[in-house]
Formats: C-alpha cells, structure tokens, sequence
C-alpha cells in the first residue's frame, strides 16, 4: 500500500468550531481506517491578534513550527498550505472564501455556506475559474451513520421515500442565554436565526435521503412553503422556522415525495437533551429509519419494518482525541471521554479530494449545497427575512 499523502491545513478563525475541528483533525486518521492521507496544520489566524493565533495553535496541539497570523490576509498568502478551513460566523463565509479562492487556495468553509444562493454561486464560480476545491463543511454527510442510512435508501429497504419528518431544535432560552443579542444565533449582523444555523441539518436530512439518493439525471428542485416566526428582541432573525418541501418524482420513482423541515430556538427535538424520541424520521411504504438526535452529530439509527424487524445500530466516533472532548454550552450533547467529535470524517474527504485532484465534496456537490441555500432563500422571503445589504451583497472585497 502506498504511504499516506500528507495535506496541510491553514485554519482561518479561532473561535469555538475552529478549536474543535482543529483537534479532531490532529487525531491520526489510522484510528478510524483512513491509510490514504494525513493531516497537518501548518497555520493558522486570527482577525484579533497574532498571540490569539498562537495561543489557539498551543491549545490544539499544533505541530511547534505551525505558523501564527494576525490577520486573514497574510494567511492566505502562506505558500505552505493546501487547504484553509474558514470557521467565522456566515455572515462572513461569503468574503473570507472568496478571499481564499482569489488567492489560489482551496477551501472547506463552515455551514451555512453563505447567507444566500448568490454568494454560494459566485463562490462556485470562482473556484471552477481558479480550478481549486471548494466545499462546504456539513459534517454530517460525512459520518458512516450517513453514509449507512442512504445505503438502507438505496438498497430498497423502505421502499421508495415517501415522507420525511426532520428537526433540529435547541430549547437555548434566547433572552437569558444570549441577552445582549450580539451571539450569532441571534444577531442579523452575522446572519442570525434558527434557520441558517440549525435549519440547515433539517434540510441536510431532507437533502441527504430525497435527493441524493437519486439517480442524478433525476434530481429535481423541490416545491417550498413556510412558517417564519421571528425573534422579537433583536428583529431581524427567525427564532423558529418551519418548511414543507414537496420533491418532484416519476411515477417509476414512487411519485411525489414530502418532507417537513422544522427548526427551533425555543423547543427543543427532545427535552433534556436525551435522545430518546428520533428527530429524522425517512418513511417509505416497507417501514422507516430513524436518526435519533442531535441531528448534527446523530451516532443511533433504528430501521423499522413492517414486517416487524427491527435493527438498531450504534455509531462510535473514533478517538482516542486529542482531548477534543466536547460540550457546545447549549445543551447539545457531549461526546463521550476519549472519543473524537466526528469532524474528521469531512476533513478526510476534502484532504482525499485534494489528494486525488477532484473539486468538489463526494456526498455534496456544490450545485446542491446552492440548491440549499436558495431553498433557505424561500423560506427567509416567505417569512420576510433580510438581512443588512452588506452581509447579503456578493459585492467583494466588503469590509464588514
Ligand atoms: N459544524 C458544527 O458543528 C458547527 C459549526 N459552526 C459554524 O461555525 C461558524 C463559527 O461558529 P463558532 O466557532 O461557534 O463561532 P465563534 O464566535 O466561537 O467563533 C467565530 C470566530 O470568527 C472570527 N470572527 C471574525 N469576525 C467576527 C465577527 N464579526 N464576530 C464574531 N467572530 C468573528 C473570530 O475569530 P478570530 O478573532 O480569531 O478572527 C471568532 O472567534 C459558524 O458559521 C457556525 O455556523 C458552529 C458550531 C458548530
Ligand atoms: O453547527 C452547529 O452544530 C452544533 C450546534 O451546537 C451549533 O450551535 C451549530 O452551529
């Protein structure tokens, strides 16, 4: 077997979610079955300071000759690195990647991608022009437990999809826990609301199972209503959204297939946190699969047949970890001692398609991650969501 190609990684961002990923990333990819590259980081910064670069580098472990900047701009100028990971809010996705892609490097950026299908469109554009990878970091696409319910799809296990039911909600009690409105979830300024943040693993599901899944020359945009209700103490971000999306089929296909997507800041999928009542379910006319939560970092399935069988299976996400034990502050869940948190399985495949010379994401095409966005279009225009002019703008360069 040839030896693991290496790829070095700039991390651009030092918040919460570039912490977590930096670790998961150092976990060495034999732990879970990956023999085909490794990762390294090699830089990262900061839009603070330089030493807030340098303590993140010391707190993830980086390697000691990792390299510190105190800004985006120098960052993208390190003629070492292979792939930037750009972890700021959304509201910023859009001209920090294009700030990547202008000069030359590929890019794995956090959900939501954009704040809409124009920025995504222009970001695609930019990459296909540059030719470098572009992809957008859903994690969860990429987990085995993903990769296993769309086999249970595709094998006909179910039957053809008819109806899916997904959620992902956080009962966070916004006024208490984010009272000066300045937290993502919440503030326009960075593309708050339930729907850019959580909303997207709903539709991920919905996307995952009904589209997907099928043969691409038969993938079709799906029809979309829906519920806004906004948050009342900052004004301009929805604190739940409800969307019904009817997917286009062939008779052949099984007709029509439906989904309801519903997101939450108020209630949560389940009480508590315990997992116990599953948030996705896929239903088709043989009996249907469960995902139980949290819909961003599911580890147990149940299949139900009509039949009576039923199979339960219990996804591990292996570490040992690089101490990336984690608890996100919002009640959603902690991994257990010693294990990753599973987003490795994204930095593998974007590393691999580097490796191989592809553009884009396996489980993901950038025509879909637009897709998606422009169904979250839909939605903010039905409930009459804007946000500012210069976070909505493809307008580049923009301070924001
Ligand atoms: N996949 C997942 O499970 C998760 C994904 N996310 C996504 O990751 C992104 C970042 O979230 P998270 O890490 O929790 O956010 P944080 O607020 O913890 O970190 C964001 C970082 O972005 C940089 N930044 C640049 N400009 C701004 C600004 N105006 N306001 C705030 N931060 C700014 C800062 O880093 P610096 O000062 O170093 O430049 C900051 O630390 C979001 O898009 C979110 O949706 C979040 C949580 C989980
Ligand atoms: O992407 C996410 O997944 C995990 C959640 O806790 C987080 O708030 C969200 O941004």
């Amino acid at each position: 077997m040839a030896p693991p190609k290496t790829v070095r990684w700039g991390i651009l961002a030092t918040g919460g979610i570039a912490q977590t990923f930096t670790k998961d990333l150092l976990v060495d990819p034999k732990t879970r079955g990956v023999e085909n590259i490794k990762h390294t980081v090699v830089a990262a910064a900061s839009s603070s300071s330089r030493p807030r670069a340098e303590q993140f580098l010391k707190d993830v472990g980086a390697p000691s000759d990792a390299k510190a900047y105190g800004s985006y701009e120098d960052l993208v100028k390190d003629s070492d690195i292979d792939i930037i990971y750009v972890a700021t809010p959304h509201s910023h996705h859009y001209q920090n990647a294009m700030l990547c892609l202008e000069n030359g490097k590929n890019v794995l950026c956090e959900k939501a991608f954009t704040v809409n299908a124009a920025q995504a469109q222009a970001l695609a554009d930019k990459a296909k022009e540059q030719n470098l990878f572009l992809m957008e970091a859903v994690w969860t696409r990429y987990f085995p437990l993903s990769i296993y319910v769309r086999d249970l799809i595709t094998s006909g296990r179910i039957g053809p999809v008819a109806r899916v039911l997904s959620d992902n909600s956080m009962a966070l009690n916004p006024e208490e826990s984010f009272s000066d409105g300045k937290h993502r979830m919440v503030n326009p300024d960075l593309a708050g609301g339930a729907l850019l943040d959580l909303g997207i693993y709903s539709l991920t599901w919905v996307f995952q199972t009904l589209y997907l899944t099928q043969p691409e020359d038969s993938r079709k945009p799906p029809k979309v209503l829906a519920a806004m209700k906004g948050y009342a103490a900052t004004g301009a971000a929805d604190e739940m959204t409800t969307i019904v999306l009817s997917f286009p089929r062939s008779a052949e296909a099984g007709g029509d297939a439906h989904a309801v997507a519903t997101t939450s800041l108020r209630v949560a999928t389940t009480p508590g946190g315990n997992g116990d009542a599953p948030g996705i379910r896929i239903q088709g006319p043989k009996g249907e699969i469960q995902v139980f939560p949290p819909a961003f970092r599911p580890t147990h399935t149940k299949l139900i047949l009509s039949d009576g069988t039923v199979e339960e299976k219990h996804f591990a996400q292996p570490g040992p970890g690089k101490g990336s034990g984690w608890k996100n502050g919002f009640g959603g869940g902690s991994n257990a001692e010693g294990e990753g948190h599973g987003m490795f399985w994204e930095a593998d495949e974007a590393a691999t398609a580097f490796v191989d010379g592809r553009k884009e994401g396996k489980y993901e095409s950038l025509a879909e991650s637009i897709l998606i966005m422009g169904v979250m279009d839909e939605a903010r225009r039905q409930g009459g969501l804007k946000y500012p002019e210069h976070i909505e703008t493809t307008k580049y360069p923009v301070q924001l």
